[in-house]
């Protein structure tokens, strides 16, 4: 049976991860809340260096060294995860319940195991499950991801990028979490392995109850995956919207401005390009993060704007919704 639409699957509220550096504290991560349903994708968009990554890790419970702040609350199927020490979280949580693509993991394979070892590894560490029955669940996963049930007793050098990041999407996927994190799990590929392996996830999606969370440059490829898309710029999320709006038209000029750089087949204009950098984030500004890059800036950007709802599950961090329930359309659109 298909799950219910409405179930709240996770839950983050004023989530911050803040590290220490010699040159000051990176609030990578600083206030961010959202909510994700059951079988839901969220695409997180944003330039580099802004926080998804951080905010990743933060979800996984994956953090380096150098923490000097890590608060604010993750709630899964009800379960306060902050609550959990290290190391509940490790036997309850990651990998059983969340589990985790990271940047370049087809890069991250064991290269002197068989990469069916390596995906029925979660299995037998977290589920006790016997080597022949989790080598029977990697079959199987491997299936689901189009990897061939042989290929189990590979080494991952004998695999090409495309086989070894599906094999990466198998052990995330062998354990049936209810959330799978994914960074970037195309970037590394040419265009037609990545047009294969995000088929590949929008048919698990339709196979399974997983939710996704999937972190991305790529505006083109995420709109197929994506139920909701949250936009992050220096540290917050500045724009939260269900898909088939932000792709229509998104509200935050800077989530405007993003779309706007697509560049289209049949656009006369030239793509724009945001002019100037995102703010450092070890003193970033008082007011609104994007103001000294916005098109649209006015006087209220020099105080931080509230998050507004322009509509239902729609947030924007922008002192134009103030009163305004529709998208300010800031850039031409494209023909
Ligand atoms: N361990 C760390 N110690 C200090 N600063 C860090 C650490 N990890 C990340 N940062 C900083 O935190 C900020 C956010 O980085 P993060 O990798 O989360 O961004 P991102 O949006 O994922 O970027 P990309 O798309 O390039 O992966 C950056 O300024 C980065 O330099």
């Amino acid at each position: 049976m298909r799950p219910d639409q409405n179930d709240t699957l996770l839950r983050v509220d004023n989530l911050q991860l803040h590290f220490r550096t010699s040159r000051g504290v990176v609030q990578a991560v600083d206030g961010v809340s959202f909510e994700l349903r059951r079988n839901e994708a969220m695409v997180i968009l944003g330039e580099s260096g802004c926080g998804k990554t951080s905010l990743a890790r933060a979800l996984l419970r994956l953090l380096p060294r150098n923490v000097e702040r890590f608060s604010g609350s993750i709630t899964l199927n009800g379960q306060e995860l902050m609550g959990l020490s290290d190391e509940e979280f490790r036997q309850q949580v990651r990998w059983l319940k969340i589990s985790f693509v990271p940047q370049a993991a087809m890069n991250a394979l064991n290269p002197v195991l068989k990469v069916g070892d390596q995906v029925a590894e979660p299995l037998m560490e977290h589920l006790r499950l016997g080597r022949q029955e989790a080598l029977r669940r990697a079959a199987e996963a491997f299936t689901s991801v189009g990897v061939p049930a042989d290929f189990l007793h590979r080494y991952a050098f004998e695999l090409s990028g495309g086989m070894r990041q599906r094999v990466a999407i198998a052990m995330a996927l062998v354990t049936n979490p209810d959330l799978i994190v994914l960074d970037e799990p195309t970037s590394a590929l040419d265009v037609l392995t990545q047009a294969n392996i995000m088929n590949v996830l929008k048919r698990i999606k339709q196979e399974y109850t997983t939710s996704y969370i999937l972190i991305t440059h790529d505006i083109g490829t995420s709109s197929e995956l994506a139920d909701r898309v949250a936009t992050m710029y220096a540290g917050q999320i500045v724009e939260l919207n269900d898909a088939a709006h932000f792709f229509s038209r998104p509200y935050h000029p800077y989530a405007q401005g993003l779309m706007a750089s697509v560049p289209r087949l049949r656009q006369k204009q030239d793509p724009v390009f945001i002019p100037g950098q995102p703010p450092s984030l070890l003193q970033p500004p008082a007011g609104c993060r994007f103001a000294a890059r916005c098109p649209a800036r006015f006087e209220p950007c020099d105080q931080e704007p509230p998050l507004y709802e322009p509509g239902a599950r729609q947030q924007v961090k922008c002192w134009l919704y103030a009163e305004e329930r529709q998208p300010v359309p800031l850039y031409a659109t494209p023909t």
